[in-house]
């Protein structure tokens, strides 16, 4: 079965109908496609080719950017281990985490990069994405918060803690320490917003109603040259569950498989408190205010704590 989820045209001049296809879309399924988002296909086409050349390397050579303690660099298949229903199993998934190198409070790159003289033109094919993936990220959340009858400035996508992320699935069969069978176990995003580019292989899956058992899990299917868009439970969080940040996994459909994640986060200092016009006396806050970068620390520490 495929999730049918609406397909928001970033070009287009009615604002009105967008952000209401928005708010219906994340009270449904926490998920839509963008379209017209402005990345254009060659952009894609040389980040794809260099996240290949990247995992196409060995093991050894990929370990030696292994993740560092700013949680950027490589991370190998059967490490990551969402705290979701995985219960501490391995994602087989390998990816890279590349976070900003530009107006980052810290004066030091805590990103790694390829060898210059194997990947001449790696890092910047992936800084430019990074920064076309923030501009179509911050014209999203905009219509996110219009969609909140927010001021359309409300959200401020912020470099520090937003972090692109080059993924590859395996076509073979891994073995896997923990048991799992996944490319990615069932999850949620944490942060605020997810872009994301896949390269056409199906695997994607949603479950839009965690608690129904047996679980019903739903395709999404790729549309060409669309994006998929979800939220992240540090937004649910601050609209008060009113959006909602749905369960996704990936599985391995014995095909080899590429995606591009880019996951937004506002400000470390920014302070997410129940947005205003997401409670009301039927529906009052449900979490105490926290910090940004407090959030963060909470779920990377359980994301990595079986390691
Ligand atoms: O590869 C995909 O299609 C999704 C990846 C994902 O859910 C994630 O990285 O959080
Ligand atoms: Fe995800």
């Amino acid at each position: 079965m495929s999730a049918d989820l609406p397909v928001i045209d970033l070009a287009s001049a009615d604002i009105g109908a967008a952000t209401k296809s928005i708010r219906q879309a994340l009270v449904d399924y926490g998920f839509f496609y963008v379209i017209n988002h402005g990345i254009d296909d060659a952009m894609m086409k040389s980040v794809y080719a260099g996240s290949k050349k990247f995992f196409e390397q060995s093991m050894e050579e990929k370990m030696a950017l292994e993740k560092n303690s700013s949680h950027r660099g490589y991370i190998r298949p059967d490490f990551e281990g969402f705290e979701a229903d995985a219960g501490g199993k391995g994602d087989l998934l390998e990816c890279f985490h590349i976070g900003s190198t530009v107006d980052s409070d810290s004066k030091d790159d805590a990103n790694q990069w390829p060898p210059a003289e194997r990947f001449p033109s790696w890092k910047e094919t992936m800084e430019s994405y990074y920064e076309s993936a923030m501009s179509t990220s911050k014209r999203i959340m905009s219509l996110i918060a219009l969609s909140l009858d927010l001021d359309a400035e409300f959200f401020q996508p912020d470099r520090s803690e937003t972090i692109l992320r080059p993924i590859h699935y395996s076509g073979g069969a891994i073995e896997s320490k923990y048991g799992s069978d996944h490319g990615a176990n069932a999850h949620t995003d944490y942060g605020m917003l997810t872009l994301l580019s896949t390269d056409g292989t199906p695997g994607l899956q949603i479950c839009t109603d965690k608690d129904r058992r047996p679980q019903l899990w739903e395709d999404v299917h790729h549309i060409d040259g669309a994006f998929v868009v979800n939220i992240g439970d540090l937004l649910e969080r601050w609209t008060n569950n009113v959006y909602r940040s749905t369960l996704h996994r990936v599985l391995m459909v014995g095909k080899e498989r590429y995606s591009v994640a880019f996951f937004v986060w506002p400000s470390r200092d920014t302070m997410v408190k129940c947005i205003e016009t997401c409670s009301s006396e039927a529906n009052p806050p449900r979490y105490p205010p926290i910090r940004s970068d407090e959030y963060l620390e909470q779920r990377l520490t359980s994301t990595y704590k079986y390691k």
